[in-house]
């Protein structure tokens, strides 16, 4: 009798067993896919052309910023269904080390110029941008991205901690305590991360799982607690998650001075409270020697008096240029804009 109950046990456990590797079989195998797939992307071509000159093509210390011209630029992105082009017929020249505002609409085209002059889609005519007087398309494209810093609406998180994830900015400084954490002040994270438990070593999703192992039945045993722990999630709000990305340009930024030529920040403050968003462009404006800058936002009340050149786009199209006072008294689209942020 007892050998008939052992032998029943022992076939329903095997059963369990048998029963819970088919997943873990069919999730080894999605897994090796992942990876395959991780692989591949190395020999994704580069769709956008590149050309062998080296940026900057003079190593000048003064160099103001990277001198830019939109001349004629018309885009369409690819496969896109809409029979309307995101820009059409834009002209704009922006002189090495402006600072440059681009406000307009949802849709008007702000983020697609900015997308074009970091590369990451080509005009249908290369020549209609230039970088200090040659077309875009002339220069290496890893030179022009060491060349180039980008703060996006995008508050996306690396699943490593959040030092590294700061520290990523400049791959080169990665372990450089002292430069992350001014970074970290200088993007707003430094109060958001010490409220927390691992501080700058919190990883978000820490990644761990027990699925699969053979863990005491007792809730209470303590490797069954220490898992809980490791298992459970840190939330960040998504202002937070916004400083530490920001914080993760100004890595960049600080580590690579002399190199960045252009800084192109793309509505970054969506997120943000008013004094976090007024301490973020003003730490940005703070490091804009030898270098041209380019905001995209839709917030843009306290940013104006730092403008060169303010573009209002309506359209796919330049609506006014101008500085703030020029495009306040023709009293158009700009002025329109410009009181509705203010209220
Ligand atoms: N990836 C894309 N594929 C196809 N069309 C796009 C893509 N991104 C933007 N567009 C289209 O291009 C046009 C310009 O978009 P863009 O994002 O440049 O506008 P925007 O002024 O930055 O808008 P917002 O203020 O809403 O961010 C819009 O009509 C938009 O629908």
């Amino acid at each position: 009798m007892t050998d008939l109950a052992i032998l029943r046990e022992s076939a329903s456990n095997f059963e369990g067993y048998l029963t819970s590797l088919v997943p873990r079989i069919l999730g080894f195998s999605a897994h090796c896919h992942n990876m395959k797939k991780m692989f591949d992307m190395e020999n994704i071509k580069n769709e956008v052309a590149e050309g062998d000159m080296s940026y900057p093509n003079c190593m000048e210390k003064e160099q103001k910023g990277m001198a830019l011209e939109l001349r004629n630029l018309n885009f369409a992105y690819p496969n896109s269904k809409s029979k309307k082009q995101a820009l059409s017929n834009v002209n704009l020249t922006f002189p090495a080390g402006s600072l440059v505002v681009i406000v307009g609409t949802n849709g008007s085209g702000k983020s697609s110029i900015v997308k074009l002059l970091t590369r990451l889609y080509a005009p249908s005519d290369d020549s209609s941008i230039l970088v200090d007087g040659v077309p875009i398309s002339s220069y290496r494209l890893a030179d022009l991205r060491r060349a180039t810093a980008v703060l996006s609406q995008d508050h996306y998180l690396l699943p490593v901690s959040l030092g590294n994830n700061i520290g990523l900015g400049s791959v080169a400084h990665v372990h450089d305590q002292n430069l992350m954490q001014r970074a970290a002040a200088l993007g707003g994270a430094t109060e958001p991360i010490n409220k927390l438990e691992r501080k700058y070593d919190t990883r978000l999703d820490p990644g761990n799982s027990a699925e699969g192992y053979d863990l005491p039945k007792a809730h209470d045993h303590p490797l069954v607690k220490k898992l809980e722990e490791l298992e459970k999630g840190i939330e960040m709000s998504g202002g937070e998650r916004q400083r530490v990305v920001a914080a993760r340009t100004f890595m960049r930024l600080l580590a690579n001075q002399q190199e960045v030529k252009l800084v192109a920040v793309d509505e970054p403050s969506s997120a943000l409270d008013p004094e976090a968003e007024a301490a973020l462009f003003s730490n940005l404006i703070g490091m804009r020697e030898g270098k041209t800058m380019v905001f995209v936002t839709h917030r843009f009340a306290h940013l104006v008096k730092h403008a060169d050149i303010i573009v209002c786009m309506k359209d796919g199209g330049v609506a006014e240029q101008g500085t703030h006072e020029e495009l306040l008294a023709l009293d158009g689209e700009y002025a329109r804009l410009y009181r509705c942020s203010e209220t």
